[in-house]
């Protein structure tokens, strides 16, 4: 279908690369947008799925090469599933630390039968910028948004996000683990079947 030895991840975030290249094995080499440019591209879609093309096309015309973009977040019912496509962004460009702490103070005294939680994934891949036909894979991962910070692994918001299935956070899950059972994982399966790899 494609050169896949020759990806180019769209994402200036160390802890996708790092789980999305773990997720792939040897398979495929990712490498990073960042040895080709520093510039982020401004995310202005209104979804997870926009964003994530958006991502993929500018870094597939950078690069000259296949792209694969992650575009995700973390969806809060009780906040009507905010930050959702703005969870990079909530604490307004921050940091992870920020985000984590405005999500704790807009959920302070919210019982936990309202904490409910879901991360989102989208992964898109292009063959070239203006592909036509962009393969899209999504994953979802339910759980709950803790009182406080839990765990060191991971990165972004998994101290704060309860994995029912585990009872831990999912920082507090060890990389493999959390490569098996999260949003991204379950993106990655499918994006996997799809391409025939495994
Ligand atoms: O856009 P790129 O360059 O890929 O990097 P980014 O960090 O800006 O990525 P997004 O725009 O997709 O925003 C994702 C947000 O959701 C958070 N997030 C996504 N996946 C996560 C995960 O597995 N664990 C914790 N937080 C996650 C992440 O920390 C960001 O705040
Ligand atoms: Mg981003």
């Amino acid at each position: 279908m494609m050169n896949l030895t020759q990806l180019v991840l769209a994402s200036h975030n160390a802890g996708k690369l790092k789980e999305l290249q773990a997720m792939l094995g040897n398979a495929v080499q990712l490498r990073s947008i960042g040895e080709f440019s520093q510039v982020e591209p401004e995310e202005t879609g209104l979804s997870f799925v926009e964003n994530a093309i958006l991502k993929a096309r500018n870094a597939a015309r950078i690069s000259g090469l296949p792209a694969l973009a992650d575009d995700s977040g973390l969806a809060v019912d009780y906040l009507g599933g905010a930050p959702g496509i703005y969870s990079a962004r909530y604490a307004d460009g921050k940091g992870d630390a920020a985000n984590n702490a405005k999500l704790l103070e807009a959920l302070k005294d919210v019982p936990d039968s309202e904490r409910g939680a879901q991360f989102v994934c989208v992964l898109a891949l292009v063959r070239h910028a203006d592909d036509p036909l962009p393969i899209l894979c999504e994953g979802l991962w339910h759980g709950r948004i803790l009182h406080a910070a839990s765990g060191e692994h991971g990165f972004g918001y998994d101290p704060l996000f309860w994995v029912p299935e585990r009872n831990v956070s999912s920082a507090e899950l060890s990389p493999a683990d959390k490569n098996q059972i999260s949003h991204r994982a379950r993106a990655m399966d499918l994006l996997r079947q799809r391409l025939s790899l495994k």
